[in-house]
């Protein structure tokens, strides 16, 4: 990754999911694991991120943190308050970017609690990043230099696109709308694989094909470059099968219920973020 290619330290804070597919996507991407460290403190995390990708591993995040250029912040949202406080004179010392990948944490909180002011970048990616197709939007504070937005973007890009979001109050619907979204299309191809067995299909030929229609609308939707209202256009014949279910979804207010579910999880992520208040 010639201009993409980190050369600098970067310290993981919590080693789980969302740290191990972003780590392994920088391995991939020809980033030399001696520069990154990984705080965890579950012992076979560490030695299972050590094993697979090289990274230095410690038991606590300021051991980690030491000499970082970046931190990145991957632990549960109900932590980071106390995290951040442990990490507040490696943050103030070292004035490092702070990347953090939690639901529903600001950025004015995420400055509060390491102390002041720091370069914060506040993103959310989601769980396709474990297999290299994740989809990350990203808010920066002002403090961001040029360099360290392009240090962001090559971290959260390794797993993925990423994508800069201007207003924060918009990574709520970031969140609702790519974080949670892996789990509506799964809802979708959990119903879809339902209703062809009740129509008598067998269920492993019902999970393949309902599988694989949605690898294939994906694929579609990234590489034709047509809108998507245009690729339904070319599967729906006149008076066709594609016509008869379209007319049906509609009739149930499919549309109306997709806003309503967006609108609710973007509420939901609104809560989370005032309950963390402080
Ligand atoms: N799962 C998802 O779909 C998404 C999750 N996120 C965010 O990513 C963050 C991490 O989520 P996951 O990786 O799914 O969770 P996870 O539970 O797999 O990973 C969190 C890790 O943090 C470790 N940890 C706990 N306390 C720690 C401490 N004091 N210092 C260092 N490490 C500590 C835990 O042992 C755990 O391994 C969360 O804030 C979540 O909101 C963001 C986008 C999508
Ligand atoms: O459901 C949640 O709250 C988190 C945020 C995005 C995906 N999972």
């Amino acid at each position: 990754m010639p201009e993409t290619q980190l050369n600098v330290r970067i310290a993981f804070v919590g080693g789980g999911n969302m740290a191990r597919s972003l780590i392994g996507g920088l391995v991939r991407q020809g980033m030399a694991p001696s520069l990154i460290a990984v705080a965890e403190p579950n012992a076979e995390l560490r030695e299972a991120l050590s094993r697979d990708f090289g990274v230095g591993v410690h038991a606590e995040g300021a051991a980690a943190a030491a000499g970082a250029a970046v931190i990145l912040l991957a632990v549960k949202p109900q932590v980071m308050r106390t995290v951040c406080e442990s990490l507040q004179p490696a943050v103030q010392a070292q004035a490092p970017l702070l990347i953090s990948i939690a639901a529903g944490i600001r950025i004015d909180q995420l400055e509060h609690w390491c102390g002041g002011s720091v370069a914060v970048v506040r993103s959310m990616p989601n769980t396709p990043a474990l297999v290299g197709a994740g989809a990350s939007g990203l808010c920066a504070n002002a403090q961001v230099s040029a360099v360290q937005r392009g240090q962001a973007e090559t971290i959260l890009g390794a797993a993925g696109l990423a994508v800069w979001i201007d207003e924060e109050a918009q990574m709520d619907v970031v969140t609702a709308l790519s974080g949670s979204g892996p789990a509506y299309f799964f809802l979708l191809v959990e119903a879809l694989e339902d209703a062809a067995v009740a129509q008598g299909l067998p269920r492993d030929a019902a999970r393949a094909l309902a599988t694989q229609t949605a690898l294939g609308a994906g694929r579609m939707l990234r590489e034709d470059g047509e809108a998507p209202a245009v690729l339904r256009q070319r599967v729906t014949s006149p008076g066709g099968t594609t016509q008869a279910a379209l007319d049906s979804f509609a009739a149930s207010g499919l549309r109306e219920t997709v806003a309503r579910a967006v609108a609710a999880a973007t509420e939901r992520g609104r809560e989370l973020a005032a309950k963390s208040e402080g």
